[in-house]
Order: C-alpha cells, then sequence, then structure tokens
C-alpha cells in the first residue's frame, strides 16, 4: 500500500519574469516526517516553503498539501497550517505571555505538541526559554528572543503541518538547540514539518532516526543559483 502523504510537490518551478528561482523540484513527506531544505542563498528555499504554504503558486507543477492544492489548504484548512515565513506579526500593546494566550484562544484546547493536556502559555514559554521576558512587549525584545517568540508562538498553534523558514536565524548555541528540541518534539508528536534551515545540527537531527526505527525526515536539496 502506498505510504500517506502530507505534503507532495511534483516537479515544480517558479519563474520571476525570466528568472527561474526555484529549479524544477518534487519531494513527498508523510504524517509526522520532515522535508528539509536545504542550498545556498538565493536557491529557492524561501520560495519552496511560499509554496508550500499556499502563499504563491508554481510555474509549473503542482503543490498539493493534506490531499488538495497548497493555495486551497491555505484557505479551507488555515487550523491544520502553523507557518512562520518572514517575522511574526505583533500587537505591540500584548506582552509576550498575551501573544501565546491569544493563540490558544483563537485555535482552542487542542493538542499542542501531541500533549495532553496542551501546555500552558508558561509552560510553552519556559520550553522556549522565554520565561524572562513573559510580560514584556514585542518591541522590547532583542532579536534572539524575538526570533524564538515567533517560534514559540508559531508551535503553539495545534496546526498537523508545520512550515518554518530558517528557525535558527539570530539564535545563540543555546538556543538554537532549544529551537531543535522543539522542532524534534513536534516531529514526534506526529506533526509534519517543512523547514528551510542553513544550521547543519538543524539537518541532522531532522533527518536521524526517529523512535520508530525510520529517518525522522528527507533532505530537499537545493542547487546554487547562476550569478
Ligand atoms: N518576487 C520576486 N521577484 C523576483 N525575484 C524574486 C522574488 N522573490 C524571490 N526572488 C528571487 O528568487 C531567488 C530565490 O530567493 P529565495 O528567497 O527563495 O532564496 P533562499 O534560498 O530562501 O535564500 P536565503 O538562504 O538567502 O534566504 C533569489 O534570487 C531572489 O532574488
Amino acid at each position: 500500500m502506498a505510504e500517506p502523504v502530507t505534503v507532495s510537490v511534483r516537479a515544480a518551478t517558479r519563474t520571476h519574469g525570466t528568472v527561474e528561482v526555484l529549479e524544477e523540484t518534487s519531494f513527498d513527506v508523510g504524517p509526522g516526517r520532515a522535508a528539509v531544505v536545504v542550498g545556498p542563498n538565493g536557491s529557492g528555499k524561501t520560495t519552496l516553503l511560499r509554496l508550500v504554504a499556499g502563499a504563491d503558486l508554481p510555474t509549473r507543477g503542482t503543490v498539493e498539501t493534506l490531499g488538495a492544492p497548497a493555495a486551497e489548504t491555505r484557505q479551507t484548512r488555515r487550523d491544520e497550517l502553523a507557518l512562520l515565513l518572514g517575522g511574526l506579526p505583533t500587537y505591540p500593546d500584548l506582552t509576550v505571555a498575551e501573544h501565546l494566550t491569544l493563540v490558544a484562544a483563537a485555535w482552542g484546547p487542542r493538542h499542542v505538541l501531541g500533549r495532553t493536556p496542551a501546555p500552558g502559555v508558561d509552560e510553552a514559554l519556559a520550553d522556549a526559554g522565554l520565561t524572562r521576558v513573559r510580560d514584556q512587549y514585542p518591541g522590547e525584545l532583542s532579536s534572539g528572543e524575538t526570533q524564538m517568540f515567533a517560534l514559540a508562538c508559531t508551535l503553539y498553534r495545534p496546526g498537523a503541518l508545520v512550515i518554518v523558514d530558517e528557525p535558527e536565524q539570530r539564535l545563540d548555541a543555546g538556543w538554537r538547540r532549544r529551537c531543535r528540541d522543539l522542532l524534534l518534539a513536534a516531529l514526534d508528536a506526529g506533526r509534519t514539518l517543512v523547514v528551510a534551515t542553513h544550521d547543519h545540527d538543524l539537518r541532522a537531527a531532522l533527518t536521524s532516526v526517529g523512535p520508530d526505527g525510520q529517518a525522522r525526515g528527507v533532505e530537499v536539496a537545493l542547487a546554487a543559483p547562476q550569478r
């Protein structure tokens, strides 16, 4: 029997004007597995993630998520998507903790990170190393704190499909480790991940052998752009 598929990218390309910014790319990811998108600057990682998120359409080929074209899933299955593509839009007068409370209020007390009951706001902040800044406003955070805050808010959504672009950016070694642990926990809890990264340790973790003896994920390597 064929493996179930959460993300299916078939011969997808993206062209802007006359420039092909995403070369022909194909891969499948099953539920609870990862696709780790790697490649040099400008190779098309963000472009590919935007296609998988349904935020953009391929010029050629197809991109499906959760059994439908990705752009359709974006409209009809919003609750199943947790996206971090660029910065997190924030409310300047809500604290870090209040943002997570808002996420929980919007999406309901469902499984988060596969844990029942879902972790409370303070537990999620502790997991992300953000306890110290729980009562600060987004404008008061350092750039690394801002990045972990964005990741924590994204992972606090209950969606089955998590798409994150270079989550390691601006993080020091300790927070990179936490970032890795959070993404691994999401994966081992059964969520599907599509992650673009330049972090070798994150790539190794997300493609390592999981508790079921299978590789947790596949690598999708994009070639260097013509310069
Ligand atoms: N809207 C656009 N119009 C024209 N070119 C674009 C557009 N969006 C992206 N590009 C180009 O597409 C190429 C791939 O960009 P993309 O952001 O996907 O690369 P990346 O692999 O994520 O790079 P990095 O590692 O630097 O984040 C780049 O050369 C970029 O300039």
